[in-house]
């Protein structure tokens, strides 16, 4: 009914409403808090010390978007010695995340379209990971994130066959990607 109607589209905008209030507290909390529990909250999106320093450093943020330009500008910056920092914290494709933490919760999120009870799929991309750390000598990092397993599993045949600087420009970008999709989640709570 008409009423009915009325009173989903209310209930809608005020879910809208508290989430922006909660987006905007999460802007102030994060511009207002000590310099260590602002760290806290963005620290899981990468295990780069120095970018979550050089963010927490540029406080106070106008705008979530602001503080997402920023983060991206500080990520062109990465190279060889960041993506093997950040690798120490982020679990092979396929396999369940160590650990307790925030980061390995986050994973197992962002990869938890990989189907891993499929044991063929489980088995190629453990065959996959194996070969592409024999070849480039470091776990094979991709945005998992909206990618079913097959899609992730394409990639990496696909990415097998680069060229080792290919590659570290790949993974790096992937690598952005993950952070700033882990960032947009810290402040779209
Ligand atoms: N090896 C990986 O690619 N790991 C990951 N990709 C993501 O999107 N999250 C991860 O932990």
């Amino acid at each position: 009914s008409v009423m009915e109607a009325d009173v989903g589209q209310a209930v809608q905008a005020f879910a809208q409403t508290v989430i922006a209030l909660a987006a905007k507290n999460t802007l102030a909390e994060f511009n207002n808090a000590p310099e260590n529990e602002a760290l806290d909250l963005v620290a899981p999106c990468v295990a780069i010390s120095a970018w979550a320093e050089s963010l927490v450093a540029a406080r106070p943020f106008q705008t979530v978007d602001a503080l997402k330009q920023y983060a991206t500008q500080l990520a062109q910056d990465w190279g060889r010695a960041e993506l093997n920092q950040a690798l120490t914290a982020h679990p092979r494709i396929g396999e369940k995340a160590q650990g307790e933490g925030k980061e390995a919760e986050l994973s197992e999120g962002e990869q938890s379209a990989v189907d891993t009870q499929n044991r063929a799929l489980t088995l190629a991309l453990a065959q996959g990971n194996a070969k592409y750390e024999a070849c480039f000598e470091r776990v094979f990092l991709i945005r998992a994130k909206g990618r079913s397993g097959d899609e992730i599993l394409a990639e990496l045949h696909r990415r097998l066959n680069q060229t080792p600087a290919e590659e570290e420009l790949e993974a790096l970008e992937q690598l952005r990607q993950i952070t700033l999709l882990r960032l947009e989640g810290v402040f779209a709570q």
